[in-house]
């Protein structure tokens, strides 16, 4: 399978794009610029890390850093010389251990080491992880597992550089209250929460020049018990709250100098809020369609009914999107499409693996918020009204046992 977000994108505009998956044969995948950076693209490949390195920063980092003026190659406004030099990050907590949280485990503990990387959780959590052995992609998970408490003491000693926090929108005020000792002046703040509203929760709590805005795109990982699995990894998109804010940037900043270190790939699109909204478009239609109508990706790939219902209720997030400010487009209805198109077809999203699992799902996040929004600006959703009533049925049949509300369509 090859991934590949479209170079004329209006999510990703004056960002240099990567395919980003294993089977991409086209030679490293960027757009290229320099050789050093295809060299080290294909080494990742070579050793099998489905990702190539992250060229757009690298290419910020190196040509408006220390120099005082804007970078010409792309969005980010540069730091000035004078200004204090940044302390590498070499140490992360994560704070969700899921299948998004493990698959940056797994990414991070392989490029970093068990004594750099921690998965944090509550006692009972942190017993079963450190039982359970955790696999990514079929090599062990290498980190280190602490409970909050031993994390704060951790922390009170040498504080964390990152805090990424990858639990459900529910456990968030709980993850916060329990992990806020780990974050110090200087711990960068990345939320790969589902959603447009995980960061301003955090930031409510620890402040804007900690807190970086994140999208985690286009990855398909899965977790079953212990094995954690991924064809692609997926990108992260990154941006601050304020760009002309010099505190927020230098955050940014460092967290893209860390991955590029670690060769984890990353973007900064110009407009961090339209690539929230974008990933609503995606999340909203495929992890609701292949809730609702009992499939994979594949299902939804195949053109008909649940492919039908999942586009109308992208369209939807776009109209709601556009009345809350968004300049979301059918262009941007088109490109989230094609990344749905090129999910692995036996791949499951987020919220058919929680009904699958039967935990409680993201439909507020998704459905519940466009109907909610779509009431207050006068706009009609009335497919995320079906997968709204749906999902929650769905919910409330649990108990019951059951996992699907129809008939059985592609697998
Ligand atoms: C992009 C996608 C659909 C990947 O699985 C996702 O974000 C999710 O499952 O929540």
């Amino acid at each position: 399978m090859t991934t590949t977000a479209s170079p004329a994108s209006p999510a990703t505009r004056n960002t240099d794009v990567w395919k980003i998956c294993s089977s991409d044969s086209s030679g490293g995948g960027t757009t290229g610029h320099l050789d050093s950076l295809r060299q080290s693209s294909m080494e990742s490949k070579a050793q099998g890390r489905l990702f190539p390195a992250s060229l757009r920063l690298r290419y910020h980092l190196r040509n408006s850093l220390g120099q005082g003026a804007p970078c010409s190659r792309c969005a980010l406004p540069s730091l000035n010389s004078k200004e204090a030099p940044m302390k590498p990050i070499e140490n992360i907590a994560i704070v969700g251990f899921g299948s998004l949280g493990a698959m940056y485990a797994g990414c991070f503990g392989a490029a970093m080491g068990p004594e750099r990387v921690f998965v944090v959780a509550d006692t009972a959590r942190t017993e079963r992880y450190r039982a359970e052995a955790a696999t990514f992609n079929g090599e062990p998970i290498r980190v280190t597992y602490l409970t909050y408490d031993e994390a704060a003491e951790r922390a009170a000693e040498d504080p964390f550089d990152v805090v990424l926090y990858a639990v459900k929108y529910g456990a968030l005020p709980e993850a916060i209250e329990q992990s806020a000792p780990l974050v110090g002046p200087d711990t960068a703040i990345i939320s790969v929460l589902n959603g447009v509203t995980s960061e301003e929760v955090l930031a409510e709590r620890f402040g804007w020049d900690r807190v970086l805005l994140c999208v985690a795109q286009q990855m398909d990982s899965r977790k079953v018990g212990a094995t954690v699995t991924a064809g692609c990894v997926g990108v992260m998109a990154l941006g601050v709250h304020d760009a002309q804010d010099a505190a927020q940037r230098a955050n940014l900043e460092r967290v893209a100098e860390w991955l590029t270190a670690i060769d984890q790939p990353f973007i900064t699109p110009d407009d961090i809020r339209h690539q929230l909204w974008g990933k609503l478009i995606c999340n909203v239609g495929v992890n609701q369609a292949c809730a609702v109508y009992d499939c994979c990706f594949s299902g939804i790939h195949a053109p008909g009914e649940a492919r039908e219902a999942m586009i109308a209720a992208m369209r939807e997030v776009a109209a709601v999107g556009r009345a809350e400010g968004v300049g979301l487009t059918e262009e941007d209805v088109a490109y989230w499409l094609d990344i749905i198109d090129h999910l692995n077809p036996e791949g499951l999203p987020s919220l058919r693996q929680d009904v699958l699992a039967r935990r409680p799902t993201e439909v507020e996040l998704f459905s519940g918020t466009i109907n909610r929004l779509g009431a207050a600006h006068g706009i009609p959703t009335p497919q995320n009204e079906r997968f709204y009533a749906a999902i929650k049925e769905l919910e409330s049949s649990f108990s019951q046992g059951r996992t699907s509300v129809r008939p059985r369509q592609a697998r």
